[in-house]
């Protein structure tokens, strides 16, 4: 059976002061079911993992280069985020492949190096309004899957996340049909039918339970309701009732 995960992503968010919410969140969840993963920003993965110490929290990055070390300015490899206390690394999120024109193969290129470093690669994939509109959202994020998921990929390794691009941040959802639909799909075609399904994309404690109640989602992948503690502990505690 998959894992069931709660990941938050804080994006380029949070600055030392934001690490209460940390420590609420370990306060308010300190023995879930599910596992519990907070992906910040780069600068903070070592004063949280100091936090997280003792705790079932899991830290992880949301970036990382395809290779370990070396002259690339700006980069970070993942053997730097494993070093930092990271578990897990985001790789693919549209807002990457958006702002950086990262393609499928370089998101398996970071995938592999991930999985050299020892971290658990969640993929994201999703289509845009556009593709959505035009009858693509199948062949979108299937070709992406195909396209970003080394095929040495396995449950103890890689979690994928869909999400439609267009609700990311927006306050629009999917219909629950929807989501099931591509969910359905995915499970299909991943290469080991344990390997975790997240949602991401506008979830709220309003409507995780209902998301969570679907057959092939396992979790979430969370953005702007993982910086407070209170929305993050309710996404955690719907998760763990599903
Ligand atoms: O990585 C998280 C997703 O992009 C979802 O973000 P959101 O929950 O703010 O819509």
């Amino acid at each position: 059976m998959p894992c069931k995960l709660a990941a938050g992503n804080w994006k380029m968010n949070g600055l030392r002061a934001d690490l209460e919410e940390l420590r609420a969140l370990i306060a308010a969840q300190p023995e879930p079911d599910c596992g519990v993963l907070i992906c910040p920003p780069a600068t903070l993965l070592a004063p949280m993992a100091a936090i997280a110490d003792g705790s079932r929290l899991l830290l992880g990055g949301q970036d990382c280069h395809t290779g370990q070390s070396g002259a690339h300015t700006g980069d970070i490899s993942a053997a730097m985020l494993a070093d930092a206390g990271a578990r897990h690394v985001i790789l693919g999120h549209s807002e990457r492949r958006a702002d950086h024109g990262e393609s499928s193969d370089l998101v398996a290129a970071k995938a592999r190096a991930a999985h050299d470093a020892g971290l658990t690669a969640i993929i994201c994939v999703g289509e845009t309004e556009a593709e959505r509109d035009a009858g693509r959202t199948l062949d979108v994020v299937l070709g992406q899957l195909r396209d970003s998921t080394p095929k040495a990929a396995t449950a103890a390794n890689t979690v994928i996340a869909y999400e439609p691009v267009w609700a990311i941040g927006t306050g629009r959802t999917p219909t629950l049909a929807q989501i099931a639909e591509v969910h359905d799909a995915l499970r299909a075609a991943v290469p080991d039918a344990e390997i975790s399904l997240l949602y991401g994309g506008s979830v709220k404690p309003g409507n995780a339970a209902d998301i969570f109640a679907l057959a092939n989602v396992d979790g979430a992948l969370v953005g702007g309701a993982s910086l407070k503690a209170a929305d993050f502990s309710a996404i955690i505690a719907a998760l763990d009732a599903a």
